[in-house]
């Protein structure tokens, strides 16, 4: 609770305050009632009690909805905080393995539930829901001291009656979302529910016919998380019926007490009012929506020390000199992989030539893009530029240094200009870029995407053209090393070689990688290495390689052999 407290004063200090005073506020006005009751019953001047009682009414009737509006702006604020704080976690750290760890996007499943819904309400809607049952509870405790004014033990019998009732259903209320079980199903509903609403998705989903299957599998996790917490929330029998005799002992005790005591009228209906108010401590409180509140803030503290930690790369101060890079004796593997996807690997790419890396799949290719880009960081051995370590360089400077087209590169919904320099270039600088690969799709203004008012999408080798257009306009910015992953996988042939050739020449005097299976490509480049077992098993010119008659020859070949088939 004191997490979430925090978290609403984080979130909005003025409107946290006012929430905070309303809830007492509005926790006295029961007891301030039944007082104005009894007074009026009791009192021979009407006048002073009705006023009283009628001042009581009024503020009932008031500070409920002012409260609900106070709520609603509080919850909307906590939650953009916390979708603010989620962002900054997922994209603060330097590397990337926190995006790609299982526990971690479990973990930012049962964080954005509060904003998605899927096993609660979201927070705008469920502070309301917290703050009429906090009202409910301390109006509960109100009562019981107003009853304790009478007899202390009145007070103190029903008090706790009724609080261990609030512990027997606060027991049956509670629902730990923090269970591999209910993490799964939550990230399968909130999977299956992209699937759904997403475009890109929405292809396969009916070319497959899986619109069924989908449908299947949320409301199957969805009932799932409905029955986990039916299981975890079922009253217990036996405690019931403990709880229900307690009850009622301790509040004939009160009744009969107050029935036969022989005190006035209008102390007997104030008193009754705050007896039967007490019962408010069981009921108040309990609330399913304050849980998940605090468990959505809760992950979000987790994930931003989390995220921190496993993200995180050693980054020193030196700038980089220049762009020869060496890999020495390399080895890596995935955080909890078994076997090192590069295992020894040596190589040395002089500054200003080009490298294609070829290899099957799963050789390790995009593996050694992200450790040239530091995405991560070698489990043994060196990554160097012109002889240092990458760990020892200002991590910033580095990423100045390297443009890639990754294979899964991103396609903004921004404009043209901004999907060509996304931090901004000069006009001349991004038609330059767009004129050098062919890419003139559309106005530099119009965005690309068919979701916004006169935008347009691109063919997936329009695409490609674009994100080498990025990578170019990078270099003119500054960039000495170019990392292709897969450039031109999408572009036809005769476009492929005219592309690569036409990027090489506007990248002369950088230092590039080319991953690529396409060997018209893959031979322009002045070495090539062919990756297997985690090491360099060929390294050398187009012309060297096929008069070495090894794995690149075979290869080569091969797709040579099917290319005259055709
Ligand atoms: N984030 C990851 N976590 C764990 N294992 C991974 C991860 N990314 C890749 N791998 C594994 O590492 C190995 C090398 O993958 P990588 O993507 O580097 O291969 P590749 O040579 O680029 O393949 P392709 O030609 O299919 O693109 C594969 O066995 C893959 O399953």
């Amino acid at each position: 609770m004191g997490d979430f407290a925090g978290a609403l004063w984080r979130a909005h200090r003025g409107l946290a305050t006012a929430w905070w005073i309303l809830v007492l506020a509005q926790a006295m006005l029961p007891a301030a009632f039944a007082y104005e009751v009894g007074s009026l019953i009791a009192a021979a001047d009407k006048t002073g009690p009705l006023i009283g009682l009628g001042t009581v009414f009024l503020l009932m009737q008031i500070l409920a909805p002012l409260h609900g509006q106070v709520s609603t702006n509080l919850g909307a604020h906590l939650s953009s905080r916390l979708q603010d704080r989620l962002i900054t976690a997922a994209t603060g750290p330097p590397g990337i393995a926190h995006l790609e760890s299982a526990a971690l996007t479990g973990e930012l499943a049962v964080a954005r539930d509060f904003d998605l819904g899927i096993s609660g309400p979201p927070l705008a809607l469920s502070m309301g829901l917290i703050a009429g049952s906090l009202v409910e509870a301390l109006a509960g405790a109100g009562q019981a001291i107003l009853l304790a004014t009478w007899h202390w033990w009145a007070g103190a019998l029903l008090g706790t009656a009724w609080l261990a009732t609030h512990w027997l259903l606060r027991d049956a209320a509670r629902w730990s979302r923090d269970t591999p079980e209910v993490r799964y199903a939550q990230r399968r509903a909130e999977y299956t529910y992209r699937l759904a609403v997403d475009p890109p998705a929405g292809k396969e989903i009916r070319l497959f016919g899986l619109s069924d299957w989908t449908v299947r599998q949320f409301v199957h996790n969805r009932q799932k998380l409905v029955d986990l917490r039916w299981q975890a929330t079922k009253l217990r029998q036996r405690g019931l019926g403990v709880t229900l005799a307690v009850l009622t002992v301790a509040n004939g005790l009160v009744f009969w007490t107050l029935a036969t005591d022989a005190t006035a009228l209008g102390v007997k209906a104030t008193f009754a009012q705050a007896a039967i108010g007490t019962a408010a401590l069981a009921f108040g409180g309990l609330n399913w929506a304050l849980p998940p509140a605090i468990e959505a803030v809760k992950a979000a503290d987790r994930l931003d020390r989390s995220m921190a930690e496993v993200g995180a790369l050693p980054c020193g101060s030196r700038i980089p000199s220049g762009t020869a890079l060496r890999f020495r004796h390399v080895r890596f593997s995935y955080p909890n992989a078994d076997k090192p996807v590069l295992d020894g690997l040596d190589l040395d790419i002089p500054a200003g030539t080009s490298l294609a890396v070829v290899g099957v799949n799963g050789a390790g290719k995009t593996t050694l893009v992200k450790l040239i880009c530091r995405l991560y960081d070698p489990t043994a051995g060196t990554v160097e530029a012109d002889g240092v370590d990458l760990k020892t360089l200002d991590l910033t400077s580095w990423r100045g240094n390297v443009t890639a087209v990754f294979q899964d590169f991103i396609r903004y919904q921004l404009p043209l200009k901004d999907n060509v320099a996304p931090t901004g270039a000069s006009e001349e600088d991004i038609r330059a870029a767009l004129a050098a690969t062919d890419a003139e799709f559309a106005d530099l203004d119009t965005v690309l995407s068919k979701g916004y008012d006169g935008g347009t999408d691109l063919s997936g080798g329009q695409w490609q053209r674009v994100a080498l257009a990025r990578a170019l306009a990078a270099v003119k910015q500054g960039a000495g090393i170019v990392v292709l992953d897969e450039p031109t996988a999408q572009l036809d042939i005769k476009g492929e070689t005219e592309a690569f050739t036409r990027f090489l020449q506007h990248t002369k005097g950088c230092t590039t990688i080319l991953v690529s299976h396409r060997f018209g490509t893959v031979r322009q480049a002045d070495r090539i290495c062919v990756l297997d077992n985690g090491k360099v098993a060929e390294l050398g010119s187009h012309d060297e390689l096929m008069a070495a008659n090894g794995k690149y020859r075979t290869m080569f070949d091969l797709q040579a052999a099917r290319f005259q088939h055709d």
